[in-house]
Formats: structure tokens, sequence, C-alpha cells
């Protein structure tokens, strides 16, 4: 519920759709950019948020060159659950794997229960990139993909004819006792 498949539809669409259809899975859409005279193909992830497709999720993100982990501004339980992503991160993502943590729905300010100093720490305690996205206002979206995208291909990903970017968005999930 954090905005996930709303931040890929802006990307991708350019639309944002109020009406809430909780993602089952994995969905992934893809975008063609122009990079320094290059066509790159991104295939970008939207990962299911609830618990019960968390072994799913983690799979996915293991052969991802990019990931987006993503709280919602206004839900101080989705920010706590980023932090619980980040470890899962460290251990299937390889460490070379470019993270971004957005920190969403910043058009709700008279909501947020999440500061932007909090968000900024976290990211900067992971050594990861951060900025607070809307979705529905078109806030950031692009940019935090061109980051990702930058950060990628400096890499030395240049020569991959793939470059997949898993929309992570672990935010919602639920901590369980045997994990
Ligand atoms: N105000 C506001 N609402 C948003 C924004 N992004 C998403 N929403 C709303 O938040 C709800 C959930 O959005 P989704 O994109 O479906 O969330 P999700 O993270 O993909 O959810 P799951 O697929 O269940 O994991 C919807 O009702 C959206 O309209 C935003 O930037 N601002």
């Amino acid at each position: 519920l954090v905005g996930k498949t709303c931040i890929l539809q802006r990307y991708v669409d350019h639309s944002f759709d109020h009406s809430y259809v909780s993602t089952i899975g994995i969905d992934f859409k893809v975008k063609t950019l122009h990079v320094n005279g290059r066509f790159i193909k991104l295939q970008i992830w939207d990962t299911a948020g609830q618990e019960r497709f968390h072994t799913i999720s983690t799979r996915y993100f293991r052969g991802a060159h990019g990931l987006l982990i993503i709280y919602d501004i206004t839900n101080v339980q989705s920010f706590d659950n980023v932090v619980g992503w980040t470890k899962d991160v460290d251990t299937n993502a390889g460490e070379n794997v470019d993270r971004i943590i957005l920190g969403n729905k910043c058009d709700l300010e008279d909501k947020r229960v999440v500061s932007k100093e909090k968000g900024q720490q976290l990211a900067w305690e992971h050594g990861m990139k951060f900025l607070e996205t809307s979705a529905k206002e078109n806030i950031n979206i692009e940019k935090a993909f061109s980051i990702l995208v930058e950060d990628i291909l400096k890499k030395n990903h240049s020569n991959s004819q793939r470059l997949d970017v898993v929309n992570l968005k672990k935010s919602e999930k639920k901590r369980c006792c045997n994990r």
C-alpha cells in the first residue's frame, strides 16, 4: 500500500489511478530509455507487499541490478519495515546492487508521520540514496529512476543487454514470529 504500483505506473505510463488493486505475486513493466546515444531496456519488477508473497519477492531481487525500497511517509509501520527489507536485501542481493530508498506520498504533508530527516538518516546508515516522492503529484519519480539507472550504468553493467530494476515494496510487510 505504499504506492509501488502507482510509482511504476507514473514512471512508465505517465498516469495515476486512484483505485487500489493489490498486487498478487509479481508484475513487471518495460521502459526503453535513450541514454548517451544508447537504447536501454529497463525491466521493472513490481513485487507484492504482503507477507504471504515474501519468498517470491525475495527471489526476484536476486538477479536485479537496482532496487527501490519504498515506504509511505504517512505510515510509520511501513518505515519500520524498510529496515527489515534492507537486511533482506543485504542477504539476497549482491553488494554491487544499487539501492535507493523512497518516502512516497509526500503530497500528504498534513498526514505525515515520518520526517524527511528520518528517511535521510536511514538511507545514510545503509549507504543508500534517498528521495521523497509522490506518484500522485508526479514528484521525483523520474528522478528516482534516473539516479538508479545512472548508478547502474556507471557500475560497469554497460555491456549488459538487460537491466532489471526491482521495485521493492516491502514496506507493508508484517514481521512474523518464525522469521
Ligand atoms: N496521496 C497519494 N496516494 C498515493 C500515492 N501513491 C499511491 N497512492 C495511493 O495508495 C494506495 C496504494 O497504492 P499502490 O500503488 O497500489 O500500492 P502498492 O504498494 O503497489 O500496494 P500492494 O500491491 O498491495 O503491495 C492507492 O490507493 C493509491 O491511490 C501518492 O503518491 N500520493
